[in-house]
């Protein structure tokens, strides 16, 4: 048994800033950061376009950002969320950069801004093509440098502890020795990312199975507006299932257009911004258009940019290419949707609660009311600094005082049980990943979603089943999580009655248009 007095769950940009922030603040307590893979890897790593931030108020202002959040969001914004967020994104910036992260500027010192679908300036702060990396080297450095931080990698949080709505820790594998421990904290953060590999298709690395979402699901924290997917329009087409490599929509910022096989550039007959569109109309179009033509993809061109200029702001994008056999200068890029983002996920209000008692969340994990049904593009990174910033301010307020409560902790003994069938899992996966791609994409029809609801409760039942004969590991867990995902989705898809942002549906007989 392990007591500290900060548990947090995952090491992307969100559980890394609150670790750094609180182990600055309180030298002498103990944080221990379990994350279930390298301590890199995760969602943040991979991050491309950038954070929107106001940085140059010349041309832009902070209203205009949150008028761009509000209308991608279709309405479903906390408005006062969406002010917060977006007001404290330049100390977030400036503390970023102290931290060393650095950030692409032009020839007269001042950042580079890029632009993306829905921003109607240019206000994405990126470093090249590969933003997320940057970020993530440069605050992993400092936790490093803390000794009041433990990192654990390769230690995956399988379950919170919970009484009487209070949280008490976790229970963690580890996964060098296999071994089952109890972690009692004062303060669990989840901060647990995506849940991309539900889908399989996804621009998610393989550790986004919303294991977060799903641990506050069995401890009945609130959960909310998972039906809100966010299907990336650009990632590169291949027809394997698994990561896709993402073309970012900075590309769309820097002048590239989206084309059929036959050349036609399509997003002028949907929206007056054409390939700047929100993300949920470009993907919704390209959806439309497939299935009008029965084509595998479309395509990126960015043969009329100046590919010397675009070689310096997207260099892995340019070789990823490249080496794909794809020279930008002359071939156009194949590019399909794919599920990239949630927007809903376990409730906090503005200072990172959740509705469990010492739980907090951030990040991916979390629905703060910022996105709405729709997120805009690169407010994500931004959403996750400014969230675990403001929690961090919550618990280092001198006059708080965190309650806790006592319970009696048994140690779990590791089981002499049989291991579970690795195939099993492996198949099952794939059946679920299918099946949420079928039943629950860009377009959904509730006749789908309630026989994909059923199947849902089947499996669940299967694999808690097998789960109580067999000694259970990593595998297990994520799937069960993924299976748990799925059925939050695709239930609270069928009880939304209205097409808004990301979500389109076909009710029995006709379509419900938005407002209607
Ligand atoms: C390809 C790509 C490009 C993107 N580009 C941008 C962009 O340009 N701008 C933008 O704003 N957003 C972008 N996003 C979205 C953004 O990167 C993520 O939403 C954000 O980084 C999430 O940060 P996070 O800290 O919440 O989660 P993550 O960065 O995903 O971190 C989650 C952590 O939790 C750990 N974890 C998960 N489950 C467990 C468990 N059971 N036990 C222990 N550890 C666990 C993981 O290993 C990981 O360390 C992009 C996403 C992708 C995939
Ligand atoms: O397209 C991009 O690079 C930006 C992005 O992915 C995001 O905000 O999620």
């Amino acid at each position: 048994m392990t007591n500290t007095n900060y548990l947090i769950i995952g090491s992307g940009v969100a559980g890394l800033t609150f670790a750094l922030r609180i182990a600055e603040q309180f030298p002498n307590k103990k944080i221990t950061i379990v994350t279930k893979a390298n301590a890199d890897e995760s969602n943040t790593k991979y991050a491309q376009g950038g954070i929107a931030i106001v940085t140059d108020k010349n041309e832009d202002s902070y209203q205009k950002h949150i008028e761009d959040t509000l209308i991608c969001g279709d309405g479903l914004c906390d408005e006062a969320v969406v002010k917060m967020v977006v007001t404290e994104g330049p100390k977030r910036l400036k503390e970023l950069i102290e931290w060393g992260a650095k950030f692409d500027k032009n020839s007269d010192g001042n950042l580079n801004l890029g632009k993306e679908g829905g921003h109607s300036e240019n206000r994405v702060v990126h470093h090249k093509d590969q933003t997320g990396h940057e970020i993530e080297r440069a605050i992993l450095m400092q936790v490093y440098q803390k000794e009041n931080i433990t990192v654990l990698d390769h230690h995956f949080a399988a379950d919170l502890i919970t009484a009487d709505n209070y949280c008490l820790g976790a229970i963690v594998l580890d996964e060098s020795t296999k071994q089952i421990s109890t972690y009692l904290s004062d303060i669990t953060l989840l901060a647990t990312g995506g849940i991309g590999h539900l889908y399989g298709h996804t621009t998610n690395p393989v550790i986004a199975t919303g294991d977060g979402i799903a641990m506050a699901y069995r401890a009945h924290a609130k959960i909310k507006e998972m039906e809100f997917i966010q299907f990336h329009p650009t990632a590169f087409y291949e027809e394997s299932t698994g990561s896709k490599f993402l073309i970012s929509e900075a590309v769309r910022g820097f002048g590239a257009y989206l084309r059929t096989k036959k050349g036609h550039r399509f997003m002028i007959d949907y929206d007056a911004r054409e390939e700047l569109a929100s993300r949920d109309i470009v993907s919704q179009s390209i959806d439309l258009e497939l299935k009008k033509s029965g084509d595998d993809c479309v395509y990126l061109d960015c043969t009329h940019l100046d590919i010397e200029a675009f070689k310096k702001h997207f260099p892995m994008i340019y070789n990823h290419c490249l080496k794909s056999g794809i020279d930008i200068a002359k071939d156009w890029i194949p590019v399909v949707p794919a599920q990239h983002y949630i927007c809903g996920g376990i409730v906090v209000d503005m200072n990172g609660k959740t509705s469990v008692t010492n739980l907090f969340a951030c990040g991916e994990c979390s629905q703060t009311g910022l996105h709405g049904a729709n997120r805009l593009a690169s407010n994500s990174l931004l959403e996750a600094l400014v969230y675990s910033s403001r929690i961090y301010e919550y618990l280092a307020n001198p006059n708080l005082e965190i309650k806790t409560i006592k319970k009696e902790i048994q140690e779990t003994e590791t089981s002499e049980k049989p291991e579970i069938d690795a195939n099993y899992l492996t198949k099952l996966k794939a059946n679920l990943q299918h099946l949420m791609r079928q039943n629950a994409g860009i377009v959904r029809y509730d006749a789908d979603l309630i026989k994909a609801k059923e199947q849902l409760l089947n499996w669940k039942q299967e694999i808690e089943a097998i789960g109580k004969t067999h000694q259970i590991n990593t595998s297990y867990y994520e799937l069960l999580n993924m299976i748990t995902i799925g059925y939050l989705i695709v239930t609270q898809s069928i009880e939304r009655h209205e097409n808004r942002g990301g979500f389109v549906k076909f009710e029995s007989a006709s379509f419900v248009k938005k407002n209607s």
